[in-house]
């Protein structure tokens, strides 16, 4: 490219647009600059994305606690057949006849690559990764998905023009942030694998949005309550175990303390965010990481509502050392007000209707179970 026309190209991708935010305006290939080493005439099969055209959208580790309620909240907006669930993990049946579902192991660079090609994706939501326990089980595998996998759906995602959602969450913050609240802006330092490949995760996906135009778009979600799947071994568990043990035995072991304070979340918010978030125009973001919030509570306080549903529970404490000191670590309540003014965010669950809500999906189940 002549030097005249790369300066060019160059001041062009530094203006600033409406949103306040350097972006760039040129395709990646043009600059030469593409994030992997492909050559500068290679095609990139990318998909020119129309407001009017439905989102093809591939949804990566899409067999964990979030990945098939999120897929059925989008299957419902754009299509069975546009969304298209991906895990390394055999699906149940229940998910396989839902709708798509595809192999996909995100340290597998060209089969990633393959599968946004011959599908037409245009958003990608990467929901794979190893939580903060269960990654400090294992670090190196945590390091592998969560950094390495990420590189490459952000590679992917920059090469094809695909609007990209990553989840971050409160783990992303340390003991040194402020905890009550905690600001979108200010220090994060992490102390569990998790938290710093959420951090960078935060960080390069800015990154690749200034450098190359890439619209990478990050929640960073608090902990989820849900009551048809399972959480994937994370220090927010508790919250979720909690509603199982009531109606099965009556009794209830958490594993923190009683006065742990943590933000959390009904899972059916927590996805409306997610999609709301996918379709806010580019220029009401002035950020492109939030925090999200809708309550904080304690398991003590947690236990006295549930109460309210089985009165007969019974709840002891039996300390994990490794959770706790992550929880006590992690912020105590989150300060979400740039996503209520940016992108008009605003949770619909409190505590109590968190609990009936849950109780009332458990009751519907077993008078399934015992009419069947
Ligand atoms: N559930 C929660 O409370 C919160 C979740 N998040 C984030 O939301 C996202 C989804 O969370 P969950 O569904 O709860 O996670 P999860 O742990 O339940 O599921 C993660 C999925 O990733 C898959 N996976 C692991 N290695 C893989 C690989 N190499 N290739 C492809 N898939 C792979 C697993 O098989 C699993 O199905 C994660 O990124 C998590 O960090 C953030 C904050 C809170
Ligand atoms: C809050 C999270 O990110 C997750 N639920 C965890 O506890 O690791």
């Amino acid at each position: 490219m002549p030097v005249a026309l790369l300066n060019r190209v160059v001041s062009q991708v530094l203006q600033k647009p409406v949103c306040g935010c350097p972006t760039a305006i040129v395709p990646i290939r043009f600059l030469a600059i593409s994030p992997r080493q492909v050559p500068s005439d290679a095609n990139f099969h990318s998909v020119p994305f129309s407001n009017r055209e439905h989102p093809r959208v591939l949804i990566t580790g899409g067999l964990g606690q979030l990945g098939v309620g999120l897929a059925k909240l989008l299957r419902k907006q754009f299509g069975k057949d546009n969304v298209i669930l991906s895990d390394i993990r055999k699906p149940p049946d229940h998910v396989y006849y839902s709708g798509p579902f595809i192999y996909s192991d995100i340290l597998d660079y060209k089969n990633l690559r393959e599968i946004v090609v011959n599908n037409r994706i245009t958003w990608l939501i990467h929901y794979s990764a190893l939580l903060s326990a269960i990654g400090e089980a294992n670090v190196p595998l945590a390091r592998d998905v969560n950094i390495t996998g990420l590189h490459n759906v952000l590679d992917i995602a920059a090469e094809h023009s695909l609007r990209l959602f990553v989840p971050s969450t409160i783990g992303a913050f340390g003991p040194s942030s402020p905890r009550n609240p905690t600001p979108d802006l200010c220090i994060q330092r992490p102390r569990t694998m998790y938290g710093v490949s959420k951090v960078h995760a935060e960080l390069i996906g800015e990154y690749y949005h200034y450098r190359y135009g890439l619209d990478f778009r990050c929640l960073r979600y608090p902990g989820i309550i849900s009551a048809d799947s399972q959480p994937g071994g994370g220090t927010t568990d508790y919250a979720v175990q909690i509603f199982h043990d009531a109606i099965k035995s009556g009794k209830f072991q958490c594993n923190l303390k009683p006065n742990t304070r943590l933000p959390m979340m009904y899972i059916d918010d927590c996805l409306r965010a997610t999609l709301e978030i996918m379709e806010a125009p580019a220029d009401s973001l002035s950020m492109r990481t939030y925090n999200i919030n809708a309550m904080s509570f304690t398991p003590e306080e947690l236990a006295q509502e549930v109460v309210k549903h089985v009165p007969e529970l019974q709840v002891t404490y039996n300390v994990d050392t490794v959770r706790q000191a992550i929880a006590d670590s992690w912020p105590m309540n989150f300060d979400d007000s740039n996503a209520r003014k940016d992108w008009g965010w605003k949770h619909d669950y409190d505590l109590p209707e968190l609990v009936t809500t849950m109780f009332n999906f458990h009751n519907s189940e077993s008078r399934i179970a015992h009419a069947s």
